[in-house]
């Protein structure tokens, strides 16, 4: 017997998916991940397909976790040039699967996903290496990741002041009309005596530098998803002890890794097993790819919970 797949739109991902509930099952995640065969995940590489003509790309990630009972893929398109048109710059949809038979079980939105998740992601990074009472935030770019990333690093740190930077000055001060944040000109001006930085843009060259970090910072670099491209300086890569979520990937997708030959310290999820320890005294990076892992848990999250709703 055929049974037609749930289809869970955006407004319904974002009316069950918390961050509360979501941060914690990213961590245990990453922690999976990063156990190898023990952890039970299979994770190929993901496959990119450049777009040329339209300066796009098309990326398909794959999944299986035997811990968490999630089968996923997620299809996804980025689009730089849609920025300021209206039309996101990224835009997906998760396809989940039951893995005990096979049968097709839900296509769900994967915007609302993507955003959560990844800010859910680092949030786990920060809660392991952000200084102890970090107090001020700095968040360059003003985009979705940038929006969910002020939300979800407020449930890690009880910040007194955050500052957003954006390259489009009137971009940041939408941003802070809507989440209170101060506007700031540079990205020096931004990074200077911040506790936790956020690189959420679509930097292809370095915008910051090891000289304006505050001894001791945490980074969460979440763009530069190419292995030409760069947020952070090679003496900021350097200098610093850098995580990634996945080794593998970083290696192969980084610009920030490959292009500044920094070494990796560690993934995050050998911090969750304790295979590693945080070194919170010191200046971290968490190089931040993405992992199909983190879109396979989230999704069978939201579908559990939208299906309780039925
Ligand atoms: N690590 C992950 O899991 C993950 C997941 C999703 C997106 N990303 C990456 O995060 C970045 C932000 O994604 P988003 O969804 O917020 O995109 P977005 O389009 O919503 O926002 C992009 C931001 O980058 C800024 N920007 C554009 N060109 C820039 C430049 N040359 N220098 C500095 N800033 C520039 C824009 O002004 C905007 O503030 C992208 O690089 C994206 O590919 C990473
Ligand atoms: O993991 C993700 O969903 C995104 C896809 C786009 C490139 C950056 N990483």
């Amino acid at each position: 017997m055929s049974r037609l797949p749930k289809y869970i739109e955006a407004d319904d991902v974002k009316r069950v998916l918390k961050m509360t509930d979501l941060i914690p099952i990213i961590e245990k995640a990453m922690g999976n991940f990063s156990k190898g065969e023990d952890g039970g995940v299979v994770q190929p590489a993901r496959s990119f397909i450049p777009v040329k003509k339209h300066a796009g790309s098309f990326i398909a990630m794959c999944a299986y976790s035997e811990k968490d009972e999630t089968l996923a893929t997620k299809l996804l398109t980025r689009y730089q040039e849609n920025a300021g048109t209206g039309i996101p710059t990224h835009m997906s949809a998760i396809i989940l699967f039951e893995p005990s038979t096979g049968e097709l079980k839900s296509i769900m939105d994967g915007d609302v996903i993507t955003s959560m998740r990844t800010a859910a992601a680092s949030a786990v990074a920060t809660k392991y290496l952000a200084p102890e009472n970090s107090k001020i935030l700095c968040i360059l770019g003003s985009g979705d990741q940038a929006r969910s990333h002020y939300k979800s690093l407020h449930h890690i740190c009880n910040f007194e002041e955050v500052r957003v930077w954006s390259p489009t000055f009137k971009n940041a001060q939408d941003f802070s009309s809507q989440l209170k944040s101060k506007v700031c000109e540079t990205v020096e001006e931004a990074v200077r005596g911040a506790d936790v930085i956020v690189t959420a843009t679509f930097a292809k060259q370095p915008i910051v530098e090891w000289e304006w970090v505050k001894p001791g910072a945490h980074i969460n670099a979440v763009g530069a998803v190419n292995k030409k491209w760069q947020e952070l300086s090679s003496e900021l890569m350097q200098k610093s002890v850098v995580h990634v979520d996945s080794r593998e990937a970083a290696m192969k997708e980084s610009g920030d890794v490959i292009i500044s030959k920094t070494e990796i310290f560690a993934e995050i999820g050998d911090l969750v097993n304790g295979t590693k320890e945080a070194q919170k005294e010191k200046t971290t990076v968490f190089k931040s790819l993405g992992m199909a892992m983190e879109d396979a848990v989230s999704a069978k999250l939201v579908y559990d919970k939208h299906m309780e709703n039925q």
